[in-house]
């Protein structure tokens, strides 16, 4: 990571609160385009409402988020998609019933105009999504008309993840993406998420598995009870450190940032 760059996102001293119930606690976090996050930590230990805060699903109760060195004023999901995020969900995202090239566009669907009438161009988003998709390892025998209830899921994680690239989003939040997943096709996801990083976009992985983040991400994130507490370079400690700090609830922690 260069500190002399401008991170992506930065959070400062970010507060939120559900009422009486302090879910998010003196929140400082620096994230570099580029690099592949790993968030960890125990149920309810807020890396859901922190990713809900960055994507604009929340606003904080005080504290700042700055998208590529610009202070958020307005917290918004529009803002946060403006920006390029996207975040990716195992059981969210994708109609069944309609195919692949349709749920490519869901939402943002190429209109052509004949005789000044709207039509969806469905030639467009044919060939834009047959060309991505295939990049991202769906079969050879799939095609973009097939309805994605007749993908695995693993192909549905590569559909949702070739529309987030396609649509030149610069951050990608993967939330738990290889729950219920076979081990081939968490391998399949786990590289697509490596592919991103390279291509310069930040990934926030979020997940309960402590030893596949620890292969996977550069630098580790550790909740515990809406606290950041512990921040290190995978380089810096074992797997199994990790799972100590998450074991003993972030005491005798480390924080590298
Ligand atoms: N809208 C809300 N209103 C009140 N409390 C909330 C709300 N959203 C989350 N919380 C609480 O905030 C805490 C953190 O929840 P969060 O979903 O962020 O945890 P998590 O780390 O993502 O957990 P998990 O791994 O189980 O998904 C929990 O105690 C949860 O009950």
């Amino acid at each position: 990571m260069d500190n002399n760059k401008t991170p992506l996102i930065e959070v400062r001293n970010l507060n939120l609160s559900f009422g009486s119930f302090h879910a998010l606690k003196n929140i400082d976090l620096k994230l570099y385009g580029g690099e592949l996050i790993g968030l960890v930590g125990d149920n309810g230990a807020g890396k859901t409402t922190l990713i809900n805060v960055m994507s604009g699903v929340y606003a904080p109760t005080s504290g700042e988020v700055c998208f590529a060195g610009r202070k958020v004023e307005k917290f918004h999901p529009k803002q946060a998609i403006e920006f390029g995020i996207e975040t990716i969900q195992q059981s969210v995202g994708l109609c069944d019933n309609l195919s692949i090239a349709r749920n490519f566009f869901l939402g943002r669907e190429p209109v052509k105009r004949i005789l000044g009438i709207p039509f969806l161009d469905f030639k467009a988003m044919r060939k834009a999504s047959n060309d991505v998709v295939h990049t991202f390892g769906l079969r050879d025998n799939v095609s973009v008309d097939d309805e994605v209830a007749t993908l695995s899921g693993g192909e549905r994680q590569s559909v949702k993840i070739g529309r987030a690239v396609a649509f030149k989003n610069r951050v990608i939040i993967m939330d738990e993406p290889t729950n219920h997943l076979s081990v081939r096709e968490r391998e399949h996801v786990n590289e697509l998420a490596q592919q991103l990083k390279e291509q310069g976009l930040l990934v926030i992985y979020i997940t309960h598995d402590v030893y596949q983040v620890h292969r996977l991400a550069d630098r580790v994130v550790i909740m515990e009870n809406g606290a950041k507490v512990a921040d290190v370079r995978k380089d810096e400690m074992s797997a199994d450190d990790l799972e100590q700090i998450i074991r003993d609830g972030g005491r005798n922690c480390t924080d590298a940032a």
